[in-house]
């Protein structure tokens, strides 16, 4: 049987939960096999290269895309279900609002579509920017309706808050008020966050767990803590230019010689050669490691891990 515990042992605790979740476009999987936890209350960067199934598995979550296989639940309900609804909030890339609106009409459809609506904090996101509230939608700066859709999505108070890279068009400043309003809302209400970006200092800087895709599948996930310390950045002396046979006692996430030297990204299983230099490698050169070699074992920490065991095609 499937493994439905939770992190701290209540009902719905997992924000994410997919098991054993496929997409196939016209025949060719976007995502295939990905089963995975998020747990509630953490902000999880969804990281992976152009293509990988980043977009499509927010589509799953958020109703906008039909699933192949597998199932896949926000806090403990089928996303099928039209109880999730009120549960979370989307923000994607294209950010569609109504061009004639002006800003205070779409904060007043906000409060009219969202029975939780938090005015104040929507509105504070605006003025904070400097968005005019009598300024059509369509006059506004790419940045500027970001604000706004930002403002929309904070104000439905949502419980989970997917985001499909939200900050690509805002300058550093806004980047930074958004980073910290994000942090600040997942501190104070136990929002869960899951965040695609291409910006991995940003995602460094923010997120506390981590769910990597490449080629459609689960690279990575878990806890960012216990993900980085499982890997350490090797250098050493080759022998004739070749990579040393000791490495292969351990995980090889990628390696490359140059000239006399070479270094490998790796993950022990026992003690290393004292012949080699060691260092803790940061998250960025976790991530992009993974990113560069997105054949490389996979890697889930405790809990992150789900038994895709007894799920069925949609
Ligand atoms: N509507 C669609 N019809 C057909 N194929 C699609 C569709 N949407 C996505 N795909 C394909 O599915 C795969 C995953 O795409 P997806 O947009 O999920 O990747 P991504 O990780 O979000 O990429 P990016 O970082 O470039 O935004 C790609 O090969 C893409 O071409």
């Amino acid at each position: 049987m499937a493994d439905t515990s939770t992190p701290n042992g209540t009902a719905g605790s997992w924000a994410l939960e997919a098991r054993g979740l496929g997409k196939r476009y016209l025949g060719n999987w976007a995502l295939r096999d990905c089963s995975f936890r998020i747990p509630a209350g953490r902000i999880c960067g969804l990281v992976g290269p152009n293509g990988a199934g980043k977009s499509t598995l927010l589509c799953l979550a958020t109703r906008q895309v039909q699933r192949t296989t597998g199932e896949l639940r926000i806090f403990g309900v089928p996303v099928d279900d039209p109880a999730v609804l009120p549960r979370f909030a989307f923000l994607g890339q294209d950010k569609p609002l109504f061009k004639r609106f002006t800003v205070a009409d779409t904060l007043r459809m906000g409060a009219e579509l969202n029975p939780g609506w938090d005015a104040a904090a929507a509105e504070r996101i605006v003025r904070s920017g400097n968005v005019p509230a009598h300024a059509r939608i369509g006059t506004l700066s790419g940045g500027q309706r970001t604000r706004v859709a930002f403002a929309l999505a904070f104000g439905k108070r949502p419980d989970l808050l997917l985001l499909d890279e939200p900050m690509s068009d805002l300058d550093p400043l806004a980047r930074d008020e958004m980073s910290t309003l994000l942090m600040a809302e997942a501190v104070e209400r136990g929002t869960t966050v899951v965040m695609s970006s291409h910006m991995l200092t940003e995602l460094e800087d923010m997120c506390d767990y981590l769910l990597v895709v490449a080629g459609g599948r689960i690279r990575m996930a878990g806890d960012a803590d216990a993900l980085v310390p499982a890997h350490t950045l090797v250098t050493g002396v080759t022998r004739d230019g070749a990579l040393p046979a000791e490495l292969d006692r351990h995980t090889v996430v990628e390696s490359r010689v140059q000239g006399r030297q070479f270094q490998a990204m790796i993950r022990p299983k026992g003690p290393l050669s004292a012949d080699w230099e060691s260092v803790e490698p940061s998250l960025e050169e976790v991530l992009l490691a993974h990113l560069r070699s997105p054949d490389a074992p996979s890697l889930y920490t405790q809990g992150a891990r789900v038994d895709a065991e007894g799920t069925q095609a949609a």
